[in-house]
């Protein structure tokens, strides 16, 4: 009998479809192994209705999943899948990323619902709703248009759709991972792709991260077959550069990024006030081939962003949130 390897995947439509997404990269290069999904909810998606803050930030997506990586039972698994904006910058000590892939488009998109003709944010009419619960879409969004109003929703991609169009729920529109929107084949609700200097994306937004035990190298083989190097290289100095920056909170910074086939890494990063008053926005390029030299470059961003100020807007943001626990 063929070996089999279990991939450990969340429950949502979203998460299986990009575990597939790997399943599939693997199959091609293994043929005959088996791949099998294990899917298990996560305490982040139990807690919905929850400031996600008050969980300690994001490992609510992966802490039920290194249970089963670790387990030695039946129900063990090899891998997670995940989408790499939701690993934390420092997993602990026993896990690392196998692996980082081929991105998708890692931009915001903006979803108008379905009975309004607006097409992109500058056309929305003052006193919109804009449907998000992401800290950094707030403060980057009421910088630019403090006309528009913000209403927190939750819930995966599906359920975020459906309140969209419940008109009780009071939302014009929506900002989503224009990623999560197109693997569930939802790319035709897009109506605008945000960018620089408007919205900059998530740290790893679009990318998949790979999740196995540090000692795994029989997975550790099969996965080297399928990362992507130019994404792991630009994905490597996004985390580096939140990591320098975040200290153990989650934190208001938008990235945009990109890769030249010949190597030269651009990374652009904004740090905003939650209020949207302030902002520090800067820009670093240089030649990257190896990972540790894309660390070196995030670190870099960040020291450049600490120098221009950003320190100021982060302390009050960790002030915040300790005066609220
Ligand atoms: N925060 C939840 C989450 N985690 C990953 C995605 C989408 C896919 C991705 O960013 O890779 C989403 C939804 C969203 O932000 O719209």
């Amino acid at each position: 009998m063929s070996r089999t390897i279990r991939l450990g995947s969340r429950t949502s439509k979203l998460a299986v479809a990009q575990t597939e997404i790997v399943a599939a990269s693997l199959k091609e290069q293994f043929p005959d192994y088996n791949f099998e999904i294990v899917t298990k909810t996560t305490l982040g998606d139990n807690v919905q209705n929850m400031p996600l803050y008050s969980f300690g930030g994001k490992s609510l997506w992966t802490s039920e999943l290194e249970e089963l990586l670790v387990s030695t039972g039946p129900e063990s698994i090899d891998m997670i899948v995940h989408s790499l904006k939701d690993v934390p910058t420092n997993l602990p000590d026993e896990f690392k990323i196998g692996a980082i892939l081929d991105r998708a488009d890692p931009r915001d998109a903006l979803v108008v619902r379905s009975d309004l003709a607006y097409k992109s944010l500058s056309e929305l009419p003052s006193g919109s709703v804009i449907g998000t619960s992401s800290v950094r879409r707030t403060a980057q969004l009421r910088r630019r248009f403090p006309e528009f109003q913000f209403k927190v929703v939750r819930g995966n991609i599906n359920t975020r759709l459906a309140k969209l169009e419940d008109p009780e729920q009071g939302y014009t529109c929506l900002i989503l991972a224009a990623a999560g929107l197109l693997r569930l084949d939802f790319g035709d609700k897009i109506t605008q792709y945000l960018s620089s200097p408007n919205v900059l994306y998530a740290v790893g937004q679009g990318a998949l991260g790979v999740e196995i035990k540090n000692d795994d190298e029989f997975t550790q083989s099969l996965l080297d077959k399928i990362r992507d190097i130019p994404t792991t290289l630009v994905c490597t100095a996004e985390r580096s550069l939140m990591r320098r920056l975040e200290g153990g909170c989650s934190v208001p910074l938008g990235v945009e990024s990109n890769i030249s086939s010949d190597g030269v890494l651009v990374l652009e990063a904004c740090i905003t006030s939650v209020d949207g008053n302030e902002a520090v926005l800067s820009k670093l390029s240089r030649r990257v081939t190896t990972e540790e030299e894309a660390e070196t470059l995030g670190k870099d961003l960040a020291n450049q962003l600490l120098s221009q100020g950003a320190g100021t807007i982060l302390e009050k943001i960790n002030y915040e949130k300790l005066s609220h626990n």
